[in-house]
């Protein structure tokens, strides 16, 4: 009853400015949903047959609603530990057929190495991904559109490209070390900042330096903060309960995805917003000028112009790569200050080995893993505790057996080596779950950047994403950015910890998931994502 007046209440305030009656959307709704479930039993009846799943699905909501409830990966984690497997199935929500929850290190290394144009992004996800960050890169589909889609874009986030724009991440960094120095002394030497409203700052001035060669001003240019702002709404909207709403309906019903619904719209701001304003002064300025160097800009501007791309394309592919590129980064980066505040004997062991090395450092001893072995441990460690995208979800497009590493036992006692999947099969990877297992890790479930240091007796035991962990995806469609998001990351923070002290302020936090994490603090649900921490100078 309750589940049938959220959706009445959700319909009153949303699917009202589609302009059709409530009786006739219910009576629609009806047919649809009887339909589909009918669909559902008759196709999917036989599939993932003796595959566990856990007790206690709502008729509603199968089990997305705890998924969803739950900080981010708890449900799955607690599932795995269970059920004692790395491969389950969960009821999907609406009647929707069994999603496949898939943790095997050999079955995701297969869909994501092997096979991954055979397990595309799923209905409610690609839509989403157009609407938030545009068609480009992250969002097209097909070996050999992406291949080429790809193909235009990766020279430029090749080593050596990074390597010739190190100086523009070094002045993002110091610009946001200035900027705090100021907050810090006009609050009389000590503050509460929410990190991530800090950092992002920085990492939008990164790529705006970086990838376009335009000035954010240290993320703090009209322009910067209308996509930020409009990035947090989006991200308030997707972690409240009209947000799950929206996404189970979308799930359930993908044809949704073309209403005029409020939380659809606040997706789409944050790419209008590029479009209209930055995107468009970036391409302005680019006419006429040079472009034969092999940046990110020059490459998609030639491309532009020999006709390749559209400028919608064009347009999509600056969104896209200012989103991406930022918000996943400064949210690692906020997760680490974030536990560093917690643990002072890390953060005093990082800034003992960061002072004890000159402060021009070079691409190449900041990566090293051997010239600053804790700054390495710190990010490795941050990306496995806090991944920016905490599970994956794909649609199998044929038939396929995943291998698994751990043989299976079904619910009626039979052992299997591989799992069956049929065509349309919705798969969930739990990125989180996985990087923090205990039966795996260990002390999974504790932030300790020294176990970088002892290496890993048991990386068999791991994907095969970088570092053994899924934080960056795996395979032909890992992260593309994933070295210049390694290297801001390591710039800024060594940069803050050289300068400030992070405290502990008591406050608790639950991840909720949108598109990324969401940190919602306890007892302040209402007040938009943050992470609060006291920040001193050192
Ligand atoms: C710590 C920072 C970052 C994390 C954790 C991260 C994580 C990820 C993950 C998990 C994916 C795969 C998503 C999926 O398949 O659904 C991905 C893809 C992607 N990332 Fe990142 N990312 C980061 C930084 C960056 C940066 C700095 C850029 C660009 C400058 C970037 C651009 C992209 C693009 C374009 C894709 C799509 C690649 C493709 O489909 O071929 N990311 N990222």
């Amino acid at each position: 009853m309750l589940d049938f007046l959220q959706l009445q209440e959700f319909y009153r305030k949303y699917a009202a400015e589609a302009h059709l009656t409530f009786q006739t959307t219910v009576y629609a709704a009806g047919v649809l949903f009887a339909l589909l479930a009918l669909e559902s039993f008759i196709r999917f009846r036989r599939h993932l047959q003796g595959i566990k799943r856990p007790l206690g699905a709502s008729w509603l909501w199968g089990h997305e609603r705890e998924v969803w409830e739950q900080s981010a990966g708890v449900a799955y984690a607690n599932w795995m530990s269970l059920l004692q497997t790395d491969v389950f199935k969960i009821k999907g929500a609406l009647r929707k057929p069994d999603i496949l929850v898939v943790a095997d290190p050999l079955a995701v290394t297969y869909i994501m190495q092997k096979r991954i144009y055979d397990y595309p992004h799923s209905e409610v996800v690609r839509p989403r991904i157009a609407r938030l960050l545009g068609k480009s890169l992250g969002w097209v589909e097909g070996e050999s559109e992406h291949k080429r889609m790809r193909h235009l874009v990766a020279p430029a986030l090749s080593n050596d490209a990074i390597k010739k724009g190190v100086h523009k991440v070094f002045s993002a960094a110091e610009t946001l070390e200035d900027n705090l120095q100021k907050h810090i002394n006009a609050h009389g030497g000590a503050s509460v900042i929410s990190v991530c409203d800090w950092v992002n700052q920085a990492t939008i001035d990164v790529i705006g330096k970086f990838g376009f060669d335009h000035n954010f001003e240290g993320g703090r240019s009209e322009d910067a903060q209308k996509i930020l702002n409009s990035w947090r709404n989006m991200a308030i909207m997707g972690i409240s309960e009209r947000g799950f709403l929206a996404l189970m309906l979308l799930r359930r019903f993908p044809i949704l995805n073309y209403l005029p619904l409020k939380a659809l719209k606040a997706q789409g701001d944050v790419r209008m917003n590029i479009h209209s304003g930055v995107a468009k002064e970036i391409i302005r300025r680019s006419q006429g000028g040079s472009t034969d160097g092999n940046d990110l800009l020059s490459r998609l501007i030639n491309a532009h112009e020999e006709s390749k791309i559209s400028t919608e394309e064009l347009m999509d592919h600056i969104s896209m790569f200012i989103m991406a590129g930022s918000e996943t980064t400064s949210q690692t980066l906020g997760y680490a200050l974030w536990e560093l505040a917690k643990n002072h004997v890390v953060q005093d062991k990082l800034r003992a080995e960061i002072t004890s090395m000159p402060s021009d450092l070079s691409y190449e001893d900041i990566q090293s893993a051997t010239k600053l072995p804790y700054l390495d441990a710190v990010t490795r460690e941050t990306l496995r505790f806090h991944p920016a995208a905490p599970y994956m979800e794909r649609v199998s497009l044929k038939v396929d057996a995943l291998p698994l590493r751990q043989p299976l036992t079904t619910s009626t006692g039979e052992i299997l080596n591989e799992v069956t999947v049929e065509k349309g099969q919705t798969i969930i990877i739990p990125i989180h779950a996985m990087s923090r297992q205990d039966s795996v890790w260990g002390d999974g479930s504790t932030y300790r950047p020294e176990r970088w240091l002892e290496g890993l007796p048991f990386a068999d035991k791991l994907p095969s994403g970088w570092s053994h962990l899924l934080a960056f995806s795996d395979g032909p469609r890992n992260c593309i950015g994933f070295r210049l998001a390694i290297f801001q990351f390591k710039v800024i923070l060594a940069g803050l910890i050289r300068k400030f002290e992070f405290h502990d302020t008591g406050a608790a936090i639950k991840n909720k998931v949108t598109s990324s994490m969401q940190p919602v603090t306890i007892g302040e649900e209402n007040i938009s994502p943050r992470l609060p921490v006291k920040v001193t100078l050192v």
